[in-house]
């Protein structure tokens, strides 16, 4: 994901879950009116037979069946029609204005409605307000892509398990989303455009509570991880390593979430440094920014025997070993994690593969991680490890001047190879367009996550 040392990873509490009659005929807004309760356990979505009301309801938590309707057969969750994904865009695009005001209008409803819900959110919740507006327009990008739908959300539905969110808590999350919509989308508001909204999230919550619920039978909502080392590298920025409490499968390229003991359900995400270790022990790298509040604590405060909270690992950007392409990988800052677990992936897959890394940061100072790269490389013939510095700054031999994306587009043509970005939101941007200058196809580009990233910007990035 972009901005991974300081994205918020709190509850984005976006689906509005009720199960339905799949014509939205019914269903109600706004808050006050309970939403029928969304199944709490995996839905066979392709299943043909008709699920009962009464059926959803024996599987909902007992409090939740109170205002069910009467059991009448209902369709399977039907998902929203291209008629609605538009009527939602023009819904996001004419409160993307009044985001701030939108979510703080729905948490305010959701906490007065049930202030239980409360307890589930850090103390400060500014920036939660972005992080759930983010979340919605992603969902609504990819609304005409049900496979990267579906992937988000589980993702999102999996991550959630570890703030303790439950599938009782959509149907309240859905009443006050749409109370918040009603109020501020004046223009764009209808009845047409409420049973987009109430069919969507059905979808959506949908698909969150089977991922978690899928989840729940295989893996714990978080671990406990003990922090074994803690190398200062510059001033601020600092490796840590951790021993997980438990196995934790992952993939190199990957990232997860990371709360620690000073700053309780404030989560933030970081990358595997590093490909799976036969120790278990994990790798993060961590760059202190200005008002970070956990990367500023995982660099100046923590020590080792600290023990932090991580959740479960999360995101696509991992090598492809079905081709014999190229890597061409583009890591800027801390962003240069990931890329060495696709290096250490590579190297222990066995293939030979040319892998090129350009490492970018504005002073020499900064490529805190360059001698482990450059021991990779006398390591292994096939990687080749070019350093990139600001313009204007000493560098290393053979080492290159300016922005990583630009120094690829000067180091030679890369037809037949595959893309991986990480880095600042605006490198991975202008690093996935260079990559598309390069000849590389879109299809071959993988890089932190999207949800991070506007979702107003993401079409631009995937070429749309
Ligand atoms: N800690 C982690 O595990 C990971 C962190 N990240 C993200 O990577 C970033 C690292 O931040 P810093 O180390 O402060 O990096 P930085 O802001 O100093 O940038 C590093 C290099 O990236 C390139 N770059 C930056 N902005 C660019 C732009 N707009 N266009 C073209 N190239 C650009 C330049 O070559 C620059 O020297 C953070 O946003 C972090 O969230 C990404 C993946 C993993």
């Amino acid at each position: 994901m972009t901005t991974m040392s300081e994205d918020r990873d709190i509850p984005v509490s976006g689906g509005g879950p009720h199960g339905g009659d799949g014509t939205g005929g019914h269903w109600s807004a706004g808050p006050g009116r309970p939403l029928p309760t969304p199944a709490s356990g995996p839905q066979d979505r392709s299943a043909s037979g008709p699920r009962t009301a009464s059926a959803t309801s024996a599987e909902a938590p007992p409090d939740a069946g109170a205002t069910d309707p009467p059991p009448v057969p209902v369709p399977p969750v039907a998902g929203p029609t291209g008629e609605d994904i538009e009527l939602i865009r023009r819904t996001l695009a004419e409160i993307k204005p009044v985001a701030d005001k939108v979510t703080g209008h729905f948490y305010a409803l959701l906490f007065l409605r049930d202030p239980g819900l409360r307890d589930l959110f850090p103390a400060a919740m500014d920036t939660q307000r972005d992080r759930l507006f983010s979340a919605l327009l992603t969902a609504a990008r990819h609304a005409g892509d049900p496979a990267a739908l579906t992937a988000y959300l589980s993702d999102l539905g999996r991550g959630h398990r570890k703030y303790g969110t439950r599938a009782e808590h959509y149907p309240a999350v859905g009443e006050c989303l749409i109370g918040a919509l009603t109020r501020y989308a004046h223009h764009t508001w209808s009845p047409a455009a409420e049973t987009a909204w109430v069919r969507a999230y059905t979808l959506i919550s949908q698909i969150m509570i089977d991922a978690a619920a899928e989840d729940e039978r295989r893996s714990p909502a978080s671990w406990q991880a003990e922090i074994v080392s803690h190398e200062r590298r510059t001033p601020d920025t600092a490796v840590l390593r951790l021993r997980p409490d438990q196995p934790y499968p992952f993939r190199a390229g990957q990232y997860t979430s990371v709360e620690t003991p000073w700053w309780p359900r404030v989560w933030r995400h970081y990358s595997f440094a590093g490909a799976p270790s036969a120790d278990g022990t994990l790798t993060f790298h961590v760059k202190a920014v200005p008002a970070g509040w956990v990367s500023g604590a995982l660099v100046h405060r923590a020590r080792p025997g600290d023990v932090l909270r991580i959740g479960p690992p999360v995101g696509n950007m991992i090598v492809d070993h079905s081709t014999d392409n190229g890597l061409l990988c583009l890591g800027g800052g801390t962003g240069i994690a990931p890329i060495k677990a696709l290096v250490e992936d590579v190297a222990e897959y066995g293939r030979r593969r040319l892998v090129d890394v350009f490492y970018g940061a504005r002073t020499d100072q900064e490529l805190y991680d360059l001698e482990t790269m450059l021991r990779l490389e006398r390591a292994h013939p096939w990687l080749s490890v070019h350093p990139v510095v600001g313009d204007g700054c000493p560098v290393r031999a053979a080492g290159l001047t300016g922005q990583v994306p630009d120094a690829i587009l000067g180091a030679g043509t890369w037809t037949g190879y595959d893309g991986y970005v990480s880095g600042p939101p605006g490198m991975i941007r202008s690093g996935v367009h260079a990559l598309r200058r390069a000849g590389i196809p879109q299809d071959r580009i993988r890089h932190d996550s999207f949800e991070t990233i506007s979702a107003f910007q993401a079409p631009a990035l995937a070429g749309e």
